[in-house]
């Protein structure tokens, strides 16, 4: 696998593997907060209710006086009942708010029960209103318990209230177990006041009626200062089974002066009173101006104990919170380096590499490297040093390749130097013998005709005497330019030594042969050479011809032999003339 895909597959995994680790811690801190919220929720859920609780169970007091009231009725207690019951309705509507959103299945049986105490409400005030309206002798005779009954209905109010502050106080501690304690405190210290109103309550009837305790009461009393005694036991196990905090300590100890020591025992006199018949002494005003303010350290201790439930789930919403913030951030901080580190090594180190290679390779293949892709090499890392070695390489490249060229070049002008004759530029005799070979090759092949011609100037030693070397060497490059314009492409001309030349043309019948030689004769004869010291001479030529056949197999040495022959019998013939090895003319079937 390549190296740059191999990088990329690895980043990629990387990516994702971080990505998903990311998107799973912040998904478990979403989940967190989400359950500190909903658990913080269902605790002030559970607080409302407990407050509906409280108002309800409050209600009862200004009721008591309006159904033992006398007639006419006293327009002021109607009045103060109503601006309990206007409490309490806002209690059940700021209750019923806070469920109104939610669908969760605790909210959703805590809203049925809350809708249920408020039937249960409506009922017990319509039963208030019934029987405060019936005539005063009819609630006040005697072994009655008209005024009890709806005391009894506002009870049942209390107790679905409690269970639905119960199934969300559970709810709560489901999330935050550590706060048990305070929240089971708190639940503990709202069924206290209701009970320690009940246990008021007892007193309505034989206030009323100034009569001893009846026999319901009698066994009322017990139960209920039983039952509150039991939850002072389980507040106080409580409070001390967790870290009771200075507030608490200092509510649950008022609570302690206040009710159990102002309260309950104001209620123990009045009970023994009841039952020894020596009356009272107090109408229910008085009693309830007296029992009731001992009963707000209840509550009191109530919200003392929720509020440090509420506090400390708070701050955990706000932990769990910034847990995520902070999670969220590192996750997002060690992605960022990642792609950083990723695109710094994808610039700095694989993309270099790659322009590196490409570049080695294009010096190899003996191209040119684009110079942005090396220059200019500013870096001191191992990278530079790599492209400081392929521009030290590619240097060296061009300079082997220049002399390589030169040294091809010389080549070149060597051959060139060792195949021409150095005083008329023509094919000298080695490289004449060399091409012709190859010709003569492809004429066989082909069963061409093959024609050679050798001629040598007349006299020329004269030439050399009279006119000196000099002029001789100019009539030889003269005659040899004459010879060169008569030659077509394909036929060899070439100075086959001294005064003699020499041509070889392929596919060349005998007439046209024996033309070719006339031609060159005639051209020879008639143009006059001009001398170094400015004279004109006219050179005259002798011509030996030979010719093979179509299909005969044209050997140079015996050719050359018959064309010699024929340039004897010319120059024995007179000279300026074309002879064959044979005779005269060029005669077909020479060989
Ligand atoms: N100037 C000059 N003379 C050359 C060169 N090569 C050969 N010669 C001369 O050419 C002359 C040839 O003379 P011969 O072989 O006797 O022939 P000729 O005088 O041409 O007489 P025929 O061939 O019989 O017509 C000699 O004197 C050579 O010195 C050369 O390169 N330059």
């Amino acid at each position: 696998m390549r190296l740059t895909r191999l990088f990329l597959l690895t980043t990629g995994l990387l990516l994702s593997l971080v990505s998903a680790l990311l998107l799973r811690s912040i998904w478990a801190d979403w989940r967190q907060v989400d359950a500190a919220e909903l658990g913080l929720a269902a605790m002030q859920r559970a607080y409302l209710g407990m407050k509906v609780a409280e108002k309800a169970s409050a209600e009862r007091g200004p009721a008591i006086p309006v159904l033992n009231d006398t007639q006419p009725a006293d327009p002021a207690k109607r009045a103060r009942l109503q601006e309990f019951r206007r409490i309490t309705d806002a209690a059940f509507d700021e209750a019923l708010a806070a469920l109104a959103g939610s669908t969760d299945p605790v909210s959703l049986s805590a809203r049925a029960q809350l809708a249920q105490a408020r039937q249960q409400l409506d009922r017990a005030r319509a039963e208030v209103d019934r029987v405060a309206a019936l005539p005063h002798a009819q609630r006040s005779a005697p072994g009655q318990r008209l005024t009890r009954a709806p005391i009894d209905l506002m009870f049942a109010v209390i107790d679905t209230v409690l269970a639905g502050v119960t199934t969300q106080s559970a709810a709560a501690e489901a999330v935050y177990p550590e706060l048990a304690m305070p929240l089971v405190g708190a639940r503990y210290a709202a069924e206290l006041r209701e009970y320690a109103g009940r246990l008021g309550s007892q007193f309505t009837t034989p206030l009323a009626t100034g009569l001893p305790l009846g026999r319901e009461e009698q066994r009322e009393i017990p139960l209920l200062t039983g039952r509150i005694e039991q939850l002072r036991q389980l507040i106080t196990l409580q409070a001390r089974a967790g870290r009771a905090e200075p507030p608490l300590q200092a509510a649950l100890a008022k609570m302690e002066a206040q009710y159990f020591g102002v309260g309950l025992p104001f209620i123990a006199g009045l009970t023994e009173r009841g039952l020894a018949g020596r009356g009272y002494g107090m109408d229910s005003a008085t009693f309830v101006a007296l029992y009731v303010p001992p009963m707000k350290s209840i509550v009191a201790l109530r919200d003392t104990m929720f509020s440090a439930a509420r506090d400390a789930a708070t701050a955990r919403v706000a932990d769990a919170r910034s847990r995520m913030a902070i999670n969220a951030g590192l996750g997002l901080a060690v992605l960022c380096i990642e792609l950083t580190v990723f695109l710094l090594i994808r610039r700095r180190v694989l993309s270099p590499l790659l322009r590196i290679t490409r570049a080695m390779n294009a010096v190899m293949a003996g191209h040119d490297v684009p110079t942005q892709t090396l220059a200019p090499v500013v870096r001191n890392d191992e990278i530079g040093d790599m492209k400081r070695a392929v521009v030290a390489l590619q240097a060296a490249t061009a300079r082997s390749r220049a002399l390589e060229a030169e040294r091809e070049q010389l080549i070149s002008q060597l051959r060139q130097a060792s195949d021409t004759d150095f005083l008329t530029g023509l094919l000298n005799r080695r490289a004449f013998t060399e091409q012709a070979t190859g010709l003569l090759a492809q004429a066989r092949r082909h069963g061409w005709p093959v024609a050679l011609i050798v001629f040598d100037l007349d006299h020329f030693k004269r030439i050399n005497d009279e006119h000196g070397h000099p002029a001789g060497d100019a009539v030889l490059r003269a005659v040899a330019d004459l010879a060169r314009g008569q030659v077509r492409r394909g036929e060899l001309l070439a100075r086959h030594g001294g005064e003699e030349f020499i041509v070889l043309a392929v596919d060349c019948r005998a007439d046209e042969a024996l033309q070719l030689a006339e031609r060159l004769r005639l051209t020879l004869a008639g143009a006059p050479i001009p001398l170094p010291d400015g004279r004109t001479l006219q050179v005259t030529a002798s011509f030996g011809l030979a010719w093979v056949q179509p299909r005969r197999i044209a050997d140079l040495d015996t050719m050359y032999r018959d064309a010699d022959t024929g340039l004897y019998r010319a120059k024995s013939a007179g000279r300026n003339c074309v002879r064959s090895s044979s005779g005269d003319g060029v005669m077909p079937g020479v060989n």
